[in-house]
């Protein structure tokens, strides 16, 4: 068996993993991945010069098998696995509520799975990826998960019991800023700014407010009061905010995604 690491369904999430190992150096001909659709797996072909091969061919020929299909598409991708599976390879299961056993209990006895919660902005390599260890992992199993991951950002190991709170925070997190980057914009335009500035000055705010938060470590209330003159305008802003009740709106959101987790595996 190679070293190779196979992508096993390559949309959204798998393209963003494959592209970070191109960038962080891994040669093309030690990956492998594979896709439902012909024209789909032609297009990731000609993009990054890997071969797309079936599911079971990737089973075979990986020692690390990555598995990046819908959480709906689970069963039906382990069953096609299953059988070429050996307890000397590694799989990495990205899908949402998904758990090690789900996908252990598909899989022959002794394999070792490792959880992982990925976000998007692995794209520009400032992903957020927490792990967690399935029941035959050992400290190898992790590190080769934090090696992978690390191409495309931070990891984190966490225990798999908080994965549906870290899915509904890290992993859908980056759709809540776009929600809140797209009302302040249309804030904007609103007010009569050119649409393009108003994108411009939105971006740049979240950018910059996001380097203030990691570079100075300040608290967030901290660096909120700093923004909020006495009898200002942001205080103005804060109270339309707290009188509508968005603080308990994300908290509502955010528990919702993390119930959704947990429901994903039964479906
Ligand atoms: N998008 C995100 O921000 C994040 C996603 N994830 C997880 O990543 C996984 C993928 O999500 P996402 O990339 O958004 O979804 P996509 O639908 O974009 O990607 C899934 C891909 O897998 C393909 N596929 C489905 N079944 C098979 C199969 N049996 N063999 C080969 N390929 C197959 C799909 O093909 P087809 O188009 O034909 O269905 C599709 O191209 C999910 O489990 C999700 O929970 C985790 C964190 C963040
Ligand atoms: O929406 C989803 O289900 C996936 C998991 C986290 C982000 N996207």
């Amino acid at each position: 068996m190679s070293a190779k690491v196979a992508v096993l369904g390559a949309g959204v999430m798998g393209e963003t993993l494959l592209s970070g190992l191109i960038r962080a150096g891994r040669r093309p001909e030690d990956l492998l991945i594979t896709e439902r659709r012909e024209e789909r797996a032609a297009e990731l072909r000609e993009r990054y010069g890997v071969d797309v091969v079936s599911n079971l061919d990737a089973a075979k020929q990986a020692e690390t098998l990555v598995l990046v299909v819908k959480p709906q598409d689970m069963p039906d991708l382990l069953a096609e696995i299953a059988p070429a599976v050996q307890p000397s390879q590694t799989v990495i299961s990205l899908a949402a509520g998904i758990t090690t056993k789900f996908v252990e209990s598909r899989l022959p006895e002794g394999v070792a799975v490792v959880r992982v919660m990925p976000n998007t902005p692995a794209l520009v390599d400032e992903g957020m990826a927490a792990i967690s260890r399935g029941a035959h992992c050992d400290e190898s199993h992790l590190e080769l998960a934090e090696s992978l991951l690390a191409a495309t950002g931070r990891v984190v190991r966490v225990p798999e019991k908080q994965q549906d709170a870290v899915t509904a925070i890290s992993g859908s997190g980056p759709a809540y800023i776009f929600f809140v980057v797209e009302s302040m914009i249309e804030a904007g335009v609103h007010m009569g700014l050119p649409r393009g500035t108003a994108t411009d000055l939105v971006i740049q705010t979240v950018v910059g407010s996001a380097k203030l938060l990691r570079e100075t470590g300040e608290h967030p209330t901290v660096l909120r009061e700093r923004v909020t003159s006495p009898g200002g305008t942001t205080a103005a802003a804060v109270r339309e905010l707290e009188d509508h009740k968005v603080r308990a709106a994300f908290l509502s959101a955010i528990e919702a995604a993390r119930n959704r987790s947990r429901d994903l595996a039964a479906e």
